[in-house]
């Protein structure tokens, strides 16, 4: 037999599935069991184990022991071990989403070199290499018969267009130091493209989308004949939209008023894994900012339910208003994305954690972006979006061109896709 697991280290959780592959079913290897760790850095830490085949079964708990990713790789395989009749040994591939993939544009198996191409880049995505690092480290120590494979968020981007790619600064300095938009959710975009086209039945390189993967990390992407033609991310996960942790877009010189220490001093904040070195500035912008420095919680639910809709156009509390620096910042991009497609957009699409799970922030996106020919929001369709509904669920009343759709996006089942298809990962 031959599994792929397909380990998802994301700023705020761990999501792990396994699939099986066989010859005849290699672009759409089936999926055995799922789970996800979430809450990882607000503990206690959720856990959760969904087993597909062969039957249908789940295990939810509240586990004190994980304060990590790495701690909640170990919890998933002890689980693994006492619950599923899974032998090890036929775990063949271990897919890794790595955020930051640098200059790599393809994935790579894990090597003495590949390793420290990655480590290298950790300052460069401080909430998401290091996490993955541990996780590769424990994999390769727990099931070292297997090829551990990297794929990068960053590599769906390669051809952004180099206007877009360029910050206005010293070229010199840029080339040097590969100073440049890279973007990432590149997975989640990767599979939100394919799912999109064949909902609407066209081929994958004739989509025009504008998607949104809104999570505790959030970005946005405008795709055009199915490639990445701009993306609110950059030289890190930092920049464009704000997260439950991170500011999102400031003005660069904001970060020298704000402290009164020298910005580029290292933080010794001992929650930050030491395998990461980032500045003072870093830590504020990546790990002390968001909605969590506006609300006190990194949970966009509560945030959501805090909030007073009716005065949003007039926000003084915390929580309506950080929903609605969300909505405002959303909006930004959309209009921004909508004229660089020049208006030709197949479909605005809602994933990741707050996209597929709000429909509050949903309507409110959908109430402005009606007036540029998208379809107006169903509200029983917007309110009865859940994951048993398919991939694709258009929530849309259908009198508009422009659809809206939500999509439950799979990063782990679009690499344990690419790794199964790629030929030189078998032999
Ligand atoms: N019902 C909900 N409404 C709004 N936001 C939600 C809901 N459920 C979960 N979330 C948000 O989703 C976020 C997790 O998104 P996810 O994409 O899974 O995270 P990650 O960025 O770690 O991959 C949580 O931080 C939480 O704020
Ligand atoms: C790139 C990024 O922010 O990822 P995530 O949303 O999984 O933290
Ligand atoms: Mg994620």
């Amino acid at each position: 037999m031959s599994l792929v697991l397909a380990v998802n280290a994301g700023s705020s959780s761990l999501k792990i599935s396994l699939f099986r592959r066989t010859a005849d079913n290699a672009a759409n290897p089936a999926l055995l069991l799922s789970s996800s760790t979430s809450s990882i850095f607000a503990p206690p830490a959720k856990f959760k184990f969904s087993f597909v085949a062969p039957q249908h079964r789940s295990l939810n708990e509240v586990v004190d022991s994980i304060h990590d990713h790495a701690s909640a790789f170990r919890h998933f395989l002890d689980r693994l071990k006492e619950e599923a009749s899974i032998d090890p040994i036929d775990i063949k591939h271990i897919a890794h989403r790595v955020v930051h993939g640098g200059d790599y544009i393809s994935p790579v198996i894990i090597s003495e070199e590949s390793y420290h191409h990655i480590k290298r880049l950790s300052d460069l995505a401080p909430l998401h290499n290091g996490s993955a690092l541990s996780v590769i480290e424990s994999a390769i120590k727990a099931l070292p018969h297997a090829k551990s494979i990297a794929f990068f968020d960053s590599a769906f981007h390669k051809d952004l267009p180099i206007h877009v790619a360029t910050y206005a600064i010293n070229q010199q300095v840029a080339q040097e130091r590969g100073l440049k938009k890279y973007g990432f959710h590149g997975l989640s975009y990767a599979f939100i493209l394919q799912a999109v086209a064949a909902h609407l039945n066209k081929a994958p390189d004739t989509v025009n989308i504008i998607a949104l993967h809104i999570g505790s990390g959030a970005s946005m992407c405008a795709i055009r004949n199915g490639q990445s033609i701009d993306t609110s991310m950059g030289l890190t996960p930092l920049s464009g939209l704000p997260g439950a942790t991170r500011a999102g877009d400031i003005d660069g010189s904001l970060i020298f008023h704000y402290t009164s220490r020298s910005p580029a001093r290292m933080s010794h904040d001992p929650s930050i894994s030491k395998e990461v070195k980032v500045t003072e500035a870093e830590d504020i912008l990546n790990f002390k900012s968001g909605w969590k420095a506006l609300t006190g919680t990194a949970d966009f639910k509560e945030i959501t339910e805090k909030a007073d809709m009716g005065t949003l156009s007039d926000a003084t509390d915390p929580n309506t208003l950080a929903f609605r620096i969300m909505l405002d910042r959303i909006l930004h991009f959309a209009g921004a994305y909508h004229l660089a497609l020049h208006g030709d957009v197949d479909a605005l699409v809602f994933a990741g954690g707050v996209g597929e799970r709000s429909a509050e922030l949903r309507r409110a996106v959908g109430e402005a972006a009606a007036c540029l020919g998208f379809a107006v929001i169903d509200e029983t369709k917007n309110g009865q979006v859940n994951d048993e509904e398919g991939i694709i669920v258009d929530i849309g009343s259908g009198d508009g061109r422009k659809r809206m759709l939500v999509c439950h996006t799979d990063e782990q089942l679009e690499m344990a896709r690419e790794c199964s298809l790629a030929n030189e990962f078998w032999v």
